[in-house]
């Protein structure tokens, strides 16, 4: 077997809120199985598909997907600072045959990568340092969204690119399910959120610090059912589990961005990472989801979701 799939939920809530000790321990138990299942499958390289939630990525030029050549945390929430061990060469010929495809990606060599995208491999390997790591971006915080049909075929095409490759090929998926934590979106935002989206970068300790206490203060409101944001949709959550476990992918480009604001939350739009995962490993062969974790899970803001999946012999 030469390509596997995890796609999980993150949260930089994780080390900042106190679910009761059963939830913990069960999402510490589907950290086990993750960590577990990694180490049975031993990859050579990850493909690491992730959003990134203005950290890295502002609306002074904002691409739908971006392949990172070379690549940095940007430390959020305690997340990676610091390099990321990227093998280049490989990830420019990935971004050539995106764009023989008929796919256009931007890419980046100085890709800044936030919470959200480091955070499963910080789970599954201690770090990013360690397995060699090719980083996409893709956009799921920032109108105007891509089709999700063009995410599928984005991650078609970086599924066809590993497909006869010689090196084991984990392709991870990180965010979701549905979830809306406090982001600011640039078609509410005030003057002063307008200049962040827009131009954010390095922000000072103090702005970190106060964006962080605001996120972890609405999940303990959230938590305690006294939060302004959007609740949790595990209907929603559980029937986008379905699409994942049929294996048909194309299953995925029923869902629209404005339907996925309205019933499921602005950061919903974060299973575009796995959309991607799961197009890339379909494009590799059938497969078939042999581990799935669900909670809606509160104090996390988020619906969580970790899954697994392998080709099929
Ligand atoms: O402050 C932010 O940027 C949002 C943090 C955040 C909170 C809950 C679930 C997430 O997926 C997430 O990313
Ligand atoms: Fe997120």
């Amino acid at each position: 077997m030469q390509q596997a799939l995890i796609a999980m939920s993150h949260s930089p809530l994780l080390e900042h809120t106190n679910p009761p000790e059963d939830v913990k321990a069960a999402v510490e138990a589907a950290f086990d199985h993750v960590r577990a299942f990694a180490k049975d499958f031993n990859p050579d390289l990850v493909v690491n598909f992730g959003p990134d939630h203005y950290n890295g990525f502002f609306y002074d030029l904002m691409p739908p997907f971006c392949v990172g050549y070379e690549a940095l945390g940007t430390g959020d929430y305690d997340s990676w600072d610091g390099p990321i061990n990227v093998p280049t060469n490989e990830a420019e010929k990935l971004a050539q045959y995106i764009i023989d495809q008929d796919i256009d990606t931007a890419i980046s060599r100085k890709m800044e990568v936030d919470h959200g995208a480091v955070q499963p491999m910080e789970i599954i390997f201690g770090g990013l340092d360690t397995v060699p790591v090719i980083p996409i971006f893709v956009n799921s915080v920032a109108r105007p969204f891509t089709k999700v049909s063009r995410v599928r075929k984005f991650g078609q095409a970086v599924g066809e690119y590993f497909k006869d490759s010689d090196k084991k090929v984990l392709f991870i998926g990180s965010g979701g399910l549905s979830h809306d934590p406090p982001v600011p979106q640039i078609a509410t935002a005030t003057e002063e959120q307008r200049a962040f989206l827009t131009d954010g970068r390095k922000p000072t300790p103090e702005a970190r610090a106060a964006r962080q206490a605001n996120t972890i203060n609405t999940a303990i409101k959230f938590a305690a059912g006294e939060a302004d944001i959007m609740d949790l949709n595990p209907e929603w959550d559980r029937a986008f589990l379905e699409v994942c476990k049929s294996g048909n992918v194309e299953g995925f480009d029923a869902y629209t961005a404005d339907e996925m604001d309205a019933v499921a939350g602005h950061s919903s739009h974060e299973v575009r990472t796995w959309v991607a995962a799961y197009s890339a490993l379909r494009a590799c062969g059938e497969y078939e989801v042999d581990y799935e974790f669900y909670k809606p899970i509160k104090e996390y803001i988020a619906g969580f979701g970790v899954t697994t999946a392998v080709l099929k012999k």
